[in-house]
């Protein structure tokens, strides 16, 4: 099939973005026997986000901050694990990058993406690491252009460093990109927002020895998750070391010689704390910018991000978005499920939408994790339901040896059970393992499998989820008639 035009390259389907979602339609298509062109602007991005900055570099961390003992030197020890977790990603990368380029009918071009109209995008190739790939021969001086017929933009989403006077200029604050991959550990890390990059990067650095102080401008970190959970994890991340700021106004960030002094107020009264190293985790914004997207005619949303509807066809109907660009909860398997939207309007009978999601569980990866899916016993009162409460201690929990074989026994496990049917309505598991049980619980809420159902299963042993058995059997408030 001859697929050049005289201005250049055409595809069935181009890519922009080498996020989760994009790429698994690139690759399904691929192998269906379609042209893809894949557009990823950084050499250093194969894989989007997840691979190289995000997910696996950030929990390789928490796994190597874990294994530090209290006579392990702090820098040594998170040298070593930057190193490993550097040459982790490398890996992932470069898979990613050999798994979709090689497939016949797919190509990888490296440069950035803009578009010139809703069929047509230009990619500017005068980067150093720009790469055409074998449709080299196409590129008029620095730029190649592609028409499609289908185009997803999967383009993710970026750091919002607040307009806090002195903290964009000051030369000791990092996103988190940054911080990964600086091999001198902080010996005063102030954290700037306490969502769950903010949470998990103070465990992280409290666990390799950093002193961490998080700032929240909000009364209270994890607002939208059960009040005794986060309370059982607030303790703990405070009895590791980690000092939790709420309703902190960040005023000011003066640079000195050796530090920085971030400067605020708190009950009206002000403070000062000094950092060596200030990460800015204050959100993730869609990556709209520089896209061209008036020339296409998509719309974005009063929010910044692209308009979608749910089957995440954007105001034009041959162009989808996918993943933390379209706005709403920046996950991976969020992602990867707006993949299988778009796959299935692409190739498949078109009916999966995102009205389809039920029950999608959450992690936060501090020490023990903290997973939460469905509703939480507030919601599910405010929705109308009559609940029962059945909730245990992580070191109550008979049922489950595995907490005392590990040696780690903090925590709870909270179920919210409809008082009538039995069925599941919610669960928060602060707890080890708590990552893997949360999918569990989830399947089981997704497929109407009830609270005694789940707590009279068989499991393995000595595993965590025999917890079910035990701490489905315990309950501690009921509503009444
Ligand atoms: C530190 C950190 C930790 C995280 N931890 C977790 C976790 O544990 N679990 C979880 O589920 N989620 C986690 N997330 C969130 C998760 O990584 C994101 O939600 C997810 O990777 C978003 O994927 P995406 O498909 O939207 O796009 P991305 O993976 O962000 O890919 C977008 C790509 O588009 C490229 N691009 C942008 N503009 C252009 C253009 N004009 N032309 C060409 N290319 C372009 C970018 O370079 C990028 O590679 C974490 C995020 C961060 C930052
Ligand atoms: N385990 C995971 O799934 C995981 C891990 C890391 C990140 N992520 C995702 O990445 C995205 C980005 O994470 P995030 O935590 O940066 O974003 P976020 O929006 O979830 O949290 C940002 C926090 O910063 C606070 N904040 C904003 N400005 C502030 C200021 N000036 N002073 C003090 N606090 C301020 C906000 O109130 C909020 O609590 C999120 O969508 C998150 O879900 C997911």
């Amino acid at each position: 099939m001859d697929t050049t035009t005289q201005t250049g390259l055409h595809a069935d389907l181009l890519v922009i973005g080498f996020g989760k979602g994009g790429s698994l339609v690139a690759a399904h298509m691929g192998r269906l026997g379609r042209r893809v062109v894949l557009v990823e602007e950084s050499a250093h991005m194969y894989g989007g986000t997840c691979p190289n900055i995000g997910c696996v570099p950030t929990k390789a961390l928490v796994h190597h901050a874990q294994g530090r003992r209290p006579g392990d030197p702090p820098q040594e020890w998170y040298e070593g694990a930057v190193g490993e977790v550097q040459a982790l990603s490398a890996k992932f990368r470069a898979g990613n990058f050999a798994s979709m380029n090689g497939a016949d009918t797919v190509t990888v071009v490296t440069g950035h993406a803009v578009f010139a109209g809703p069929h047509t995008v230009d990619i500017d190739l005068s980067g150093e690491l720009a790469d055409a790939g074998d449709v080299a021969d196409m590129v008029v001086g620095d730029s190649l252009r592609v028409t499609a017929d289908t185009i997803l933009i999967n383009t993710g989403a970026r750091p919002i460093v607040p307009d806090i006077p002195g903290l964009r200029d000051s030369k000791r604050t990092v996103i988190s990109t940054e911080l990964i991959q600086t091999t001198t550990l902080p010996e005063r890390l102030a954290i700037v927002g306490a969502g769950y990059l903010g949470i998990e990067f103070a465990s992280i650095y409290r666990r390799f020895g950093s002193r961490v102080t998080l700032f929240e401008r909000t009364r209270r970190i994890l607002g939208h998750e059960d009040d005794d959970a986060v309370a059982a994890a607030i303790a703990i991340l405070e009895d590791e070391g980690v000092e939790i700021i709420t309703g902190a106004q960040i005023k000011e960030v003066r640079d000195g010689e050796n530090e920085a002094t971030i400067v605020y107020e708190k009950d009206g009264d002000e403070h000062t704390v000094d950092a060596d190293t200030i990460l800015a985790a204050s959100g993730r914004a869609p990556v709209i910018q520089d896209l061209g997207l008036e020339a296409a005619g998509v719309r974005t949303t009063p929010r910044g991000a692209v308009e979608v509807d749910e089957h995440l066809r954007t105001s034009q109907p041959h162009i989808y978005a996918l993943g933390d660009v379209r706005g709403g909860p920046q996950h991976t398997y969020l992602s990867l499920d707006d993949g299988r939207i778009v796959l299935d309007q692409l190739a498949g009978d078109g009916s999966r939408s995102t009205a389809d999601r039920v029950a999608i569980p959450r992690t936060l990866f501090i020490t023990p994790p903290l997973a939460a899916v469905g509703l939480t016993e507030k919601e599910a009162r405010e929705a109308g339901h009559r609940v029962k409460i059945a909730m245990q201690a992580v070191a109550d929990i008979t049922a489950m040896p595995r907490s005392y074989i590990v040696e780690d026994t903090r925590g709870l496990m909270k179920f919210v059970i409809d008082a009538e049917s039995d069925q599941i309505l919610g669960a928060t598991l602060l707890s080890i393992d708590a990552q893997e049980l949360v999918n569990t619980v989830a399947l089981a809420i997704r497929h109407g499998v009830t609270a005694a159902e789940l707590r009279d299963a068989v499991y393995t042993h000595p595993t965590s989820t025999e917890a079910f058995n035990g701490v489905l059997g315990v309950i501690v408030r009921s509503d009444g008639e």
